[in-house]
């Protein structure tokens, strides 16, 4: 198993998830490369899911030539995965080769970076659309966003999947890089969600960007400015 439990987070570290992210932070790396690391990336995260934190069950198998018997993943029906609009949507593409039977949800939120972050730390968040798959007490529910900076879009996201929730039996926020900072406001904000990543970086720089970080995911995966 390639997760390691920290004080803060929980840390990927499969070695392909260092290497895809590597080539992520590069400035080098354009935005079709881009793109396809963040699917990668999150397809390497699913699988690091599915080994860390799911059961498998023996099941009897008939092959061709024997009965035998195998083991099966539990729950890869009962996962519901939550894109972060916009930056997320290649992460979650990958999310689903791990899970492609999930129930999916789609959350649009953007920082507001003109009014820029407040004394706390905290950028303000709109939130434009939401739509939320049903959410019951045996649902694995995996809330993905390649960037926590200051944890303020995944605050006001969690609001609204805890809010709507009838229940959930694990439920991880996961991100390929994180800042201290924010990892520890969603951590006060939302305790019973396991925050997982790839790496937590040095700090956030005055405009709230995540150093070294990787630069507006976003943008970069979008090819906007
Ligand atoms: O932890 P925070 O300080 O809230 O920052 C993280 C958020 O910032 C980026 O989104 P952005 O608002 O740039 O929108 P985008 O995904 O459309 O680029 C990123 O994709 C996260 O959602
Ligand atoms: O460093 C950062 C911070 C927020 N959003 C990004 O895409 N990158
Ligand atoms: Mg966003």
């Amino acid at each position: 198993m390639t997760i390691e439990d920290r004080d803060d987070a929980y840390l990927i570290t499969h070695a392909l998830a260092k290497d895809t992210l590597s080539r992520l932070r590069d400035v080098e790396t354009e935005q079709v490369a881009f793109r396809k690391g963040l699917v990668k990336l999150g397809r390497i995260c699913g699988y690091e899911i599915i080994d860390g934190a799911m059961d498998t069950e023996y099941v009897p198998v008939t092959t061709p030539l024997a009965e035998t018997t195998g083991e099966r993943v539990k729950g890869l029906d009962d996962v519901v995965i939550i894109n972060v609009l916009r930056a997320a949507t290649p992460f979650v593409e990958g999310l689903l080769k791990a899970f492609p039977r999930a129930k999916q949800g789609v959350i649009s939120a953007g920082r507001d970076e003109d009014a820029g972050m407040n004394d706390a730390g905290e950028f303000p968040i709109t939130i434009d659309y939401v739509k939320l798959p049903e959410i019951t007490e045996d649902d694995t529910v995996i809330v993905a966003d390649p960037m926590l900076a200051t944890g303020s879009t995944m605050c006001a996201v969690l609001d609204h999947v805890l809010s709507e929730a009838d229940g959930y039996e694990n439920l991880f926020v996961l991100s390929a890089v994180s800042a201290p900072d924010g990892l520890v406001r969603v951590g006060d904000a939302a305790p019973e969600a396991d925050l997982l990543t790839v790496s937590i970086d040095d700090h956030l720089d005055d405009d709230g960007f995540i150093v070294p970080g990787l630069g507006d995911a976003g943008d970069r995966a979008f090819r906007t400015t």
